[in-house]
């Protein structure tokens, strides 16, 4: 028996896994993989909680009746937004929102998603932040670009930026002032 666990450790030095243990966790927020290039570091800028999901749809008024009728939420009236090029109805979910898009004028930003995705699909996620001037600054230096080169005025009356999706794991992100 004793031999078998002999073994064991030795196997386990042999990988690393008993050093691991012992390995001091490292303080404050990290993606949880090891090799992380991302160490979210800075003091200056704080995520915050989901302010909503985003889903494009080619049909606003069949997509409203779905969460409204079908599934029973709360949902607005359909809101223009011309200088985001699209429409949105918000579904209140309590702890969060969903955000129906539809393309609204000739330069859509989200056209090409809709003739991409003709069924309509998840288009983006919106994450609250502290201060979003320091977030840009800083994920700037991270190589993580903006879609934008200044924060507009969003769906909710406050700055929003966009990150772009290839920068963000092929999820496009959209923070915002909380
Ligand atoms: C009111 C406001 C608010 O909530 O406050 C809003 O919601 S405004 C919501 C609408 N506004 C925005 O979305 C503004 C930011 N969005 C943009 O600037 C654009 O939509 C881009 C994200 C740059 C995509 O533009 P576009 O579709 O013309 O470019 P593209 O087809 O060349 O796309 C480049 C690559 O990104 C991918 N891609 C495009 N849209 C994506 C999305 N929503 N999620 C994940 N990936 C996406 C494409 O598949 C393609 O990948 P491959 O190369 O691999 O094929």
């Amino acid at each position: 028996m004793r031999r078998v666990v002999k073994a064991a450790a030795l196997a386990a030095g042999a990988t690393g896994l008993f050093s691991r243990v012992e390995t001091p966790v490292a303080i404050g927020r990290s993606f949880s993989t090891p090799q992380s290039q991302y160490q979210a570091s800075s003091p200056v800028w704080k995520l915050g909680r989901l302010n909503h999901v985003a889903v494009a749809v080619p049909d606003l008024e069949k997509a409203s009746s779905f969460y409204r009728d079908v599934l029973g939420a709360q949902v607005s009236e359909v809101v223009p937004l011309p200088e985001h090029g699209v429409s949105v109805v918000f579904v209140n979910l309590g702890n969060t929102k969903m955000e129906l898009l539809h393309p609204l004028g000739s330069d859509s930003p989200i056209t090409g998603f809709l003739q991409k995705n003709k069924a309509g699909g998840m288009h983006h996620v919106c994450i609250e932040v502290d201060n979003i001037s320091a977030a840009v600054m800083d994920l700037k230096k991270k190589k993580i670009r903006s879609l934008s080169d200044e924060a507009k005025i969003g769906a909710h009356g406050k700055p929003v930026i966009f990150l772009h999706p290839k920068d963000c794991g092929g999820v496009l992100v959209e923070l915002e002032q909380a």
